[in-house]
């Protein structure tokens, strides 16, 4: 896609396989950008796919999705993988909710589940 360069992928605890698993199958396509993540989903989408070699920020509690958010304002990060656990209350909603809300502000392209991540033209084509 024109003009992407910078993927951000994060996941919350209950998805982070999901994740892992998503970018195993997407490895290749994913090797084309900058990969930006949270510190735990970093470290785990780092070990699932040794080729990519993936900046880890701040874990998301520590404010690494307030980093992403900031990166987002700034024109670091063209994409958000986010892979979100709708079922667990979380010390740090408000830096979720902040971090989705500038992604609607800049219009960037936003999946919080695996069916909309592959539904996105960068992982659908072949
Ligand atoms: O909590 C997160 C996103 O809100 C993710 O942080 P980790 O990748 O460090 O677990």
């Amino acid at each position: 896609m024109a003009g992407m360069h910078c993927i951000a992928l994060i996941a919350h605890d209950e998805k982070k396989q999901d994740l892992a698993d998503f970018a195993r199958a997407h490895e290749r396509v994913l090797a084309g950008y900058r990969i930006v993540a949270t510190g735990t989903t970093g470290a785990r989408v780092q070990e699932a796919c040794p080729s990519l070699s993936v900046t880890r920020l701040k874990s998301g509690p520590l404010g690494g999705d307030q980093q992403i958010g900031a990166m987002i304002a700034t024109g670091e990060v063209d994409m958000l993988i986010f892979f979100t656990d709708p079922l667990t209350a979380m010390p740090h909603d408000v830096d979720v909710k902040a971090l989705m809300r500038l992604a609607t502000v800049y219009d960037i392209p936003m999946a919080l589940n695996r069916a909309t991540a592959e539904q996105l033209n960068v992982f659908s084509q072949a």
